[in-house]
């Protein structure tokens, strides 16, 4: 069993760097990358829809609202979070340039084929016959070394940020963690390994920088398809272009709109099992603009990778019986290796009741 999350993607390679493209360049979408028209669910655009809710961390009612929006959503949007601003613009200066760089300069620290950090495709494309419109940079814990390949002589200012919005986002994630499990009566004493003090390190991330170059034919691609995260819950910033869209009610896409200072939480499939499906882990993903060039960054925030994981005893009596399998984030990031979106029924032990 993998001890690290570092170790999970050796058994299931991906190769995915062939055929690059100049995204900035191209007149019309190539066959490589044309995606025929997805007649999943329709867009918002058709009705008049609500969006998921935004919820002032400050409020004393923060608490039951974020419970209402896992329950109901699987995301919401938070103000008042405490990440600073500057580091917020910061961040995104850095991935900025990080994806400014020429392919080749990009290549150099381009994610191996059983790795997980560094550059290069979403891993899930291997999914689906068609190439996304995006590219994307994962970094775990420390950015040092990919970033000395990129820019050999000056990786400070890089690694800096990054690593201040690591340590920012990580007390964030713990924090909401808090508020979610809270809203279900949940306390650190019912989570036995949440405060587990012979490991500081405790919770385990991913951050991942995605850059959705603008697109000649934003109909015929698609930015990232859609999918749920493995994680215990997924912190969002978004720039000011839209892309992100989320399945509201298993019927219709709704996008979720870029508001300054704001930041999108996910549920990931990891705090759904948890929560013994109270909480919904939603499908999402990313469509891209004609003229505008997006940028999301995602921290994907799990349990220590080695923690069974399996729905708390507190939520479970005879009316709701466990509906999961206990499984490890690392052994759940297989699962997804192999099964993509199917992962989570792999685990489950009883059908839906409706
Ligand atoms: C820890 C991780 C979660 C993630 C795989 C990763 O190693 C880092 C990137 C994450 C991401 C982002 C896009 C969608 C996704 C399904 C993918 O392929 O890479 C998620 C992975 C996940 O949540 O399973
Ligand atoms: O770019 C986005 O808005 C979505 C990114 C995402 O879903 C992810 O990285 O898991
Ligand atoms: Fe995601």
């Amino acid at each position: 069993m993998p001890a690290s999350l570092s170790e999970v993607f050796t058994a299931h390679p991906v190769h995915l760097h062939d055929n690059h493209i100049d995204f900035e360049s191209v007149p019309e979408v190539p066959d490589s990358h044309a995606w025929p028209p997805v007649v999943d669910y329709p867009s918002e655009d058709l009705y008049d829809v609500e969006s998921v809710p935004i919820i002032d961390l400050m409020d004393p009612n923060a608490t039951k609202l974020v419970g209402n929006a896992c329950e109901t959503w699987g995301m919401f949007q938070v103000t008042n979070h405490g990440i600073p601003t500057n580091l917020l613009e910061d961040v995104e200066t850095e991935a900025r340039r990080l994806f400014q760089l020429p392919a080749q300069q990009k290549l150099k620290a381009a994610r191996p084929s059983n790795g997980i950090s560094g550059y290069g495709r979403a891993r899930i494309n291997s999914f689906f016959p068609k190439l996304m419109w995006s590219e994307g940079f994962t970094i775990v814990g420390s950015p040092v070394e990919h970033a000395r390949q990129l820019w050999p002589h000056e990786y400070n200012k890089f690694c800096d940020v990054i690593e201040e919005y690591e340590k920012e986002m990580k007390n964030l994630s713990s924090r909401l963690m808090w508020i979610m499990l809270g809203s279900l009566g949940i306390t650190k004493e019912d989570l036995s390994w949440a405060g587990l003090k012979s490991r500081p390190e405790g919770a385990c991330a991913a951050l991942q920088l995605n850059s959705y170059p603008p697109c000649p034919e934003p109909n015929r691609a698609m930015g990232l398809a859609a999918h749920t995260d493995s994680t215990l819950l997924t912190v969002l910033y978004q720039n000011s272009t839209t892309g992100l869209q989320v399945l509201r009610d298993g019927v219709q896409w709704v996008t979720v709109p870029p508001r300054t200072g704001t930041l999108v939480v996910n549920v990931g499939d990891l705090l759904h099992i948890l929560s013994n499906s109270r909480f919904l882990s939603v499908l999402h993903r990313a469509v891209v603009h004609h003229t505008r060039h997006r940028l999301s960054l995602a921290y994907h925030y799990g349990p220590p990778p080695d923690i069974q994981i399996s729905p708390l005893s507190k939520l479970l009596d005879p009316k709701h019986p466990p509906l999961y399998h206990p499984v490890t984030w690392s052994e759940y990031l297989e699962r997804k290796a192999k099964h993509f979106n199917k992962a989570l029924s792999t685990v489950r032990l009883c059908e839906p009741q409706n």
